[in-house]
């Protein structure tokens, strides 16, 4: 299985090589720059039990290649456009793409592209792009897969990404676990951004009713929405977010803390807009869109 992981960055970094050190055929689909140094350089990839940097297989839109059987998609929101523009040439009918991007707009978007070609992906990782260095934080690494159609997520897709190093999983419910990460994400996203600190430190100001609330107004919406949170979700929620002394954020609020290009609108903003065509009052979340967007316009 020829398989393609476009940007090499936190998510796909991690997830191509271990994918690669598993014996997968992996080339990567990176801009010009990336190319370069990724073709000079090789992929380094540090996680909490190994260093490594391996040479790896590059395209760039300006070549060309047969299409592949697989397409990871790794990028930003912010990146999604160019991202189905550029991947496009590489893609044909048996194509399966995966994106395991964070929110839930990108399904809609990548199945209006490629109807039925599309699985639902979600990545659970706390891993950060440093130069062109990928850093796995933490032991966790999951990759939890689910068809969007009647068909079951294809064997070979399923062999292909059960590997060493990722918790791999496959659920007959992958929208409802989309919604479960989202307001998971969403609601850790909100107490990050409205005090701008990790958990621990919020907790440590007594910020724990607002952690508490925040938790239960995004999970009203998702279960407005038709996918309530599931009881694991929402337990695993409290565990992570109800943590003394952890240092836990968001990818969002940490690339919104170090002036990178953020996944508000697609994350927060789109959950906004869904909870007031229901709606369904989400203060907590109108607070954090406005704190984050007057700091955003300075
Ligand atoms: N990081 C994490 O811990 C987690 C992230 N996620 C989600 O995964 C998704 C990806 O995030 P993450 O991996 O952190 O993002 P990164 O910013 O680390 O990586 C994205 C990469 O995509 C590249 N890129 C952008 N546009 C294109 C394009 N058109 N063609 C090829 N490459 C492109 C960027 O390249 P360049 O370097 O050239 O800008 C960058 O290297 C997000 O939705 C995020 O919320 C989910 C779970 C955990
Ligand atoms: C919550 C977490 C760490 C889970 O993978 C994540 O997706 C993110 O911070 O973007």
């Amino acid at each position: 299985m020829r398989i393609l992981v476009v940007g090499a960055g936190a998510t796909g970094g991690a997830f191509g090589t271990l994918l690669q050190e598993a014996g997968r055929n992996v080339t990567y689909l990176v801009r010009d720059r990336k190319a370069e140094a990724l073709r000079r350089d090789g992929l380094r990839f540090v996680s909490p039990d190994a260093d490594r940097t391996h040479p790896v297989q590059v395209l760039t839109t300006a070549d060309t290649a047969p299409a592949f059987d697989l397409v990871l998609i790794a990028v930003k929101a912010t990146a999604i456009s160019s991202a189905m523009t550029d991947v496009h040439p590489f893609v044909d009918a048996n194509t399966r793409i995966l994106p395991v991007l964070n929110g839930m707009a990108h399904i809609d978007q990548f199945q209006a592209a490629y109807p039925g070609q599309v699985l639902g992906g979600l990545a659970r990782i706390v891993a950060t792009l440093d130069g062109y260095v990928v850093h796995q934080r933490t032991p966790m690494n999951s990759l939890m897969v689910g068809s969007l159609t009647d068909a079951p997520v294809p064997n070979d897709i399923r062999d292909a990404l059960d590997v060493p190093g990722i918790d791999f999983s496959i659920t007959d419910d992958v929208v409802g676990a989309l919604w479960d990460k989202w307001a998971f994400i969403a609601a850790a996203s909100v107490v990050n951004c409205l005090f701008h600190a990790p958990i621990g430190r919020i907790l440590d100001a007594g910020g724990e009713g607002a952690i508490r609330a925040a938790i239960e107004e995004l999970e009203a919406v998702a279960t407005q929405s038709g996918h309530p949170v599931s009881d694991p979700a929402h337990r695993q929620a409290l565990a992570l977010l109800i943590d003394p002394g952890s240092s836990f954020t968001t990818s969002l609020y940490r690339d919104l803390a170090a002036g990178l290009p953020s996944e508000v609108d697609h994350i927060l903003g789109d959950y906004a807009l869904r909870a007031m065509a229901l709606q369904q009052p989400t203060p907590l979340l109108d607070l954090a869109l406005i704190a984050i967007r007057a700091n955003l316009s300075d």
